[in-house]
């Protein structure tokens, strides 16, 4: 007999929701463009039979329609797609949006309460305990890494000389993959599974499977995404990555049982001592320096060191094998960029057949205008997301607490009022005389604010190295034009068909 009241009850409630939902966001945020909002779908239905390889393109139809500032419906959830450098701004500078969009709830179970996703006391706490670890004297100690690893990859290139167009991108996949094992975890790749090719297929994978779901918000209930083949296969990589990043943990606490770390990494930056321990067991690595930052009272459970690893994994290298094939892909269609390169890279190494030292790599600074400039047109992370914790006003719209902001780094690289001729590589528009106006939003690869990249000192100093040892040697034809290049988005952006380069032996 109570069955009756209590659905009563229980439909007066939902209602309640529904009327509470339409009054805070349906009817704001329906004032803005875009898209007809359909239950369920939201304004996700516009994806529905698109082929894999046409989502990208079709996504990107629909941000020229409506940008520059339109909503978006994943399911109920609504989004505002921001594309101007003002209103980025508005959401990236602030100390009070900070929490990450839902976008990522789909890797949680991957990288938990890591230094990406985590939000609040706990997001703080860790970005305090890792900013000494990219200090320049970190940076510095891991040079001989990137120097071995790049000096490693020029010699698998030798026998590609003069042969036909390859694909690069799983060559230069493992020299960072094998860089970012040294120095973030201080272990050799071989150390930690015997199967490189997999682990990569497996965090690939696992981002694949994050853009799946989000433009299928069905799928976002875990219940009915774990009985689609999708998601049982997501429970076997998950199991796969998490082994990984075990087994570092494993293997470094066994390690650091063994050696004699002599300082702690605040007094080795206080004594400004250098870090470069040739000895890779006593080179310190991110995993050291957090395990000893977090020695006795501060101890960190073994659940979140591995959520910092797998964060690290996946934050620190795929990113950096995107920039440098990027760079390399714009360089080998643009000959003349690619001598100027050269022409420096010569300039400041003499007869070394690679930069050793981080005042070399200051040097390169047209190198670092060309990477720059691939990092503009194609930016590994063209969209980032932000829950906005309080109101804003954008255009004289007003946009609610509680929406996801989409923020479009791709489509503000290539406006052309910030960027004239946006699909051309021209290194040059980096230059200090050629940027010193543009607006602070305008170009934000590694995003900008206080949740900006960690990682982009270590990003330039690791890519700058790989491209100065290949550049010094090789010279590089691409394949296809910035025009053919055909995308795909993954979480990053990547290339569908890979990047097929040809190499030639330079003579001097
Ligand atoms: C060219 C290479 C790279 C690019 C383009 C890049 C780009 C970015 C961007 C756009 C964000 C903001 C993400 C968001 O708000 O959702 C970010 C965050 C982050 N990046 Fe990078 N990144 C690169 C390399 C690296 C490297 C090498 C590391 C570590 C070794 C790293 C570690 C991180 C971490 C931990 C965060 C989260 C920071 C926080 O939320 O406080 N990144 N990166």
């Amino acid at each position: 007999m109570l069955i009756i009241p209590l659905f009563a009850v229980l439909f007066l409630w939902y209602l309640l929701l529904c009327w509470k939902w339409k009054k805070n966001f349906f009817d704001p945020m329906e004032k803005l463009p875009g898209d007809k909002y359909y239950p369920i779908f939201g304004t996700t239905y516009t994806l529905i039979g698109v082929p894999r390889s046409e989502v990208f393109y079709t996504l990107l139809d629909s941000i020229y329609k409506y940008k520059p500032l339109f909503r978006t419906w994943n399911g109920s959830h609504p989004e505002v797609n921001i594309t101007k450098p003002e209103h980025l701004q508005v959401v990236l500078r602030s100390s009070t949006h900070l929490k990450k969009g839902i976008f990522y709830d789909n890797l949680y179970e991957w990288l938990g309460e890591g230094l990406l996703i985590s939000q609040g006391a706990k997001w703080f706490a860790q970005r305090k305990l890792l900013t000494p670890a990219f200090h320049f004297k970190i940076l510095e100690s891991f040079m001989p890494v990137f120097t071995e690893k790049a000096n490693l990859l020029v010699q698998d290139l030798e026998p590609k000389i003069e042969g036909d167009y390859f694909d690069v991108l799983p060559m230069i996949t493992n020299t960072t993959l094998d860089v970012i094992c040294e120095t973030a975890m201080g272990l050799p790749v071989c150390r930690l599974t015997k199967n490189k090719e997999e682990y990569v297929k497996a965090l690939r994978d696992m981002t694949e499977m994050a853009m799946w779901r989000s433009i299928k918000p069905h799928f976002r209930w875990h219940p009915m995404f774990y009985l689609h083949p999708k998601g049982r296969y997501f429970r076997k990589i998950l199991k796969e990555l998490h082994e990984f990043s075990g087994a570092v943990i494993t293997e470094r606490k066994k390690q650091r049982n063994n050696i004699e770390v002599e300082d702690t990494m605040e007094e080795c930056l206080k004594k400004k001592k250098r870090l470069s321990f040739l000895d890779l067991k006593k080179r310190l690595s991110f995993l050291d320096l957090v395990l000893q930052a977090a020695d006795g009272p501060n101890a960190i459970s073994d659940k979140n060191l591995r959520d910092l690893v797998d964060t690290f994994l996946f934050a620190g290298f795929d990113t950096t094998t995107n920039s440098t094939c990027w760079t390399l892909f714009c360089l080998g269609s643009h000959p003349e960029a690619q001598e100027k390169v050269f022409e420096e890279v010569r300039s400041v190494l003499g007869d070394k057949p690679q930069p050793t030292t981080i005042e070399e790599l200051n040097q390169l600074k047209y190198m670092e205008c060309a990477i720059k400039e691939a990092l503009r047109l194609f930016p590994v992370l063209g969209v980032i997301t932000r829950v906005l914790s309080e109101d804003i006003e954008l255009d004289g719209y007003k946009i609610p607490a509680g929406v996801q902001a989409i923020l479009h780094i791709a489509i503000v690289h290539r406006d052309p009022e910030h960027f004239p001729e946006p699909n051309k590589f021209i290194p040059e528009r980096f230059l200090p005389e050629n940027s010193k106006t543009r607006h602070p939003f305008a170009y934000i690869p590694f995003s900008a604010g206080p949740r900006n990249c960690i990682g982009q000192k270590f990003a330039l100093t690791e890519e700058k190295t790989i491209l100065a040892s290949i550049i010094n040697k090789y010279r590089i034809k691409s394949m296809l034009t910035i025009d053919e290049m055909r995308l795909f988005t993954h979480t990053l952006v990547r290339p569908q068909d890979g990047i097929k380069i040809k190499v030639e032996k330079r003579e001097y």
